[in-house]
């Protein structure tokens, strides 16, 4: 916390299983009102910025964080609104909104697809499949692997519960670069809890603070617990940052 005492900070935190706790159905989270009530002040702090990274959709992760002031990047940061709500892409972008389409299409047109909730966002897919039973699941994970060979311009992260597809050389990190450029003179901090996180955490390697909400914090982070403790780390920078003003 010494590092951050009379700095400006820029605050940039992934949301799902970092400030909102995880459902078994996506579209069931929520932000805890005392969370909102923390990101609200955040925007109060004339040298504190705050941005919210997600894999989700830009459109899903307004609904999910509606609090004005706040930067919000969907798809891995492919997509973001930036403070005064315009919104930016990155550069490749444009080569994904049909694939997306069409892959969505795909998918939901296959038999073994009923009871997968296809999540469509601006530039990327999440297949969700956990509730299925391991024949089923079987099913579906030959499908995915059909659509990967045919579409090799996105990455695909299968995993028992569910598959992320991405776009090839998209990832938080390209959002994290993007940040540091446009504030440079802003302290970097981030957040982050899973694999989507790991970029942003190697970014800001010797250039930031980075924290990693789980048991094994990977190097160049600190662990925190839970979303006890990250409230209590949003709780301390606000009062860091606030000293520095009455300060100045
Ligand atoms: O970068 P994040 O904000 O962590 O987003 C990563 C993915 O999060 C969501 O899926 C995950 O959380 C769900 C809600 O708790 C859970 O049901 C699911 O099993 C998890 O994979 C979101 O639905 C995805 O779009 C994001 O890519």
């Amino acid at each position: 916390m010494t590092k951050l005492s009379g700095r400006k900070i820029l605050l940039m935190t992934d949301f799902d299983g970092t400030i909102a706790a995880y459902r078994k159905d996506p579209r069931k989270v929520s932000l805890a009102k005392d969370m909102v009530a923390i990101l609200q002040k955040f925007t109060r702090q004339p040298n504190l910025k705050l941005a919210v990274v997600s894999g989700r959709g830009l459109q899903d992760l307004e609904k999910m964080v509606n609090i004005r002031g706040i930067i919000l990047a969907g798809c891995f940061g492919g997509v973001f609104r930036d403070e005064q709500g315009k919104v930016h892409t990155w550069e490749k972008a444009p080569d994904y909104f049909g694939p997306v389409e069409e892959l969505a299409e795909f998918f939901s047109r296959s038999p073994v697809f009923k009871g997968v909730y296809i999540e469509k966002k601006e530039i990327a897919l999440t297949l969700h499949y956990k509730d299925l039973g391991v024949k089923k699941r079987r099913e579906v994970l030959k499908v995915i692997e059909e659509a990967r060979e045919k579409n090799p311009i996105f990455n695909f992260h299968v995993g028992d519960k569910g598959t992320e597809i991405i776009p090839q050389g998209l990832g938080k990190g390209w959002f994290i670069q993007e940040m540091l450029k446009k504030y440079p003179d802003f302290y970097p901090v981030f957040l982050g809890n899973d694999w989507v996180d790991l970029e942003g955490i190697e970014v800001l390697r010797g250039q930031g603070l980075a924290f990693y909400v789980g048991d094994t914090p990977p190097p160049g982070s600190h662990g925190l617990s839970g979303l006890k403790e990250v409230k209590k780390l949003f709780k301390k920078l606000l009062a860091v940052n606030q000293a520095a003003l009455n300060a100045s």
